[in-house]
């Protein structure tokens, strides 16, 4: 008897061992607690480290897809400012939004890795606020221990109603269940000297609900989230109170926590 031809051995795909190899870190913080000042200063550390930024260029001109405005001049094409339509008017706009903002950042997330980082030895992607805003996060490092929950407060203040954040609710989950294993994750001073238009209205009120919202989240961890094993992800709170942009000791130390934790994991 013939022996059967030898099945062929599939050997684990380079993209598991990637997944394997990977760590995933989301960076949460308040408005202006100094995220992409963070992220930018990270990406500068390491080859090996890629940064996914917040795709808020999309949200502030918002724009139909490429095909639907052939034949529209330049000046058409130009997208509506969807952050300072929210700002301007929360109880028309926060649905719209949260529903383009989770739409635009599962889409950066789901970004091919770039083949530097596929081939790297201990790759590690960062974003600068994850999918996961209040339903799910993995390992998160939190700045200036504040949690995010945008989308909750809009519905605590009643920009959201009932209907519209149980439809927000809904979907958002069911995205993310659809895209869970591949998406697996893991202030008014600086907002004002920032000076983002949109942002000029904020009050402080909002700061700090959403201040509280993430020592829950993320301090106390006391939000209830989706799956039990989000309670335990590890959590890294980095105080940048101090101005460490223009400061090259306090950046490493800061650099030098980022790496203790990132091996930890
Ligand atoms: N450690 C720091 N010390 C002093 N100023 C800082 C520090 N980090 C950031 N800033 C300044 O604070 C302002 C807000 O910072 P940044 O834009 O990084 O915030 P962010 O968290 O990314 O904001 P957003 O939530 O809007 O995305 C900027 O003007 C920045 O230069
Ligand atoms: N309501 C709301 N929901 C979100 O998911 C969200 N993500 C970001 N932002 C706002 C904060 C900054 O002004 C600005 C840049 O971070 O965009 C959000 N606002």
């Amino acid at each position: 008897m013939s022996t059967p031809p030898k099945r062929m051995c599939v050997s684990p795909s380079f993209d598991n061992s990637f997944e394997k190899r990977g760590k995933k870190i989301s960076i949460e913080g308040n408005i202006a607690a100094g995220k992409s000042t963070f992220v930018r200063m990270l990406q500068k550390v390491s080859n090996e480290w890629e940064v996914t930024p917040e795709p808020i260029a999309k949200w502030c001109n918002v724009q139909t897809t490429e095909n639907a405005f052939e034949e529209l001049s330049t000046s058409q094409k130009s997208g509506g400012n969807l952050l300072q339509m929210l700002y301007d008017k929360p109880s028309r706009w926060a649905y719209t939004f949260q529903t383009y903002a989770s739409l635009s950042r599962v889409r950066s997330q789901l970004q091919p890795v770039s083949p530097k980082l596929r081939e790297a030895e201990h790759p590690v992607q960062f974003y600068e606020r994850s999918v996961f805003l209040i339903i799910k996060l993995s390992f998160s490092l939190l700045i200036n221990g504040q949690q995010m929950c945008l989308a909750q407060c809009l519905f605590e203040s009643g920009d959201l109603n009932e209907t519209e954040w149980a439809i927000y609710q809904d979907w958002h989950s069911w995205l993310l269940n659809q895209y869970e294993s591949q998406i697996e994750l893991q202030c008014m001073k600086r907002l004002h000297l920032r000076g983002r238009e949109e942002e000029q209205g904020i009050e402080l009120e909002y700061l700090e609900k959403l201040h509280y919202k993430h020592e829950c989240w993320l301090y106390n961890r006391t939000t209830q989230v989706d799956f039990e094993y989000l309670k335990d992800l590890p959590v890294l709170v980095l105080d940048v109170n101090d101005d460490f942009k223009n400061d090259k000791i306090k950046q490493e130390c800061i650099i030098d926590k980022v790496k203790e934790f990132l091996s930890s994991l």
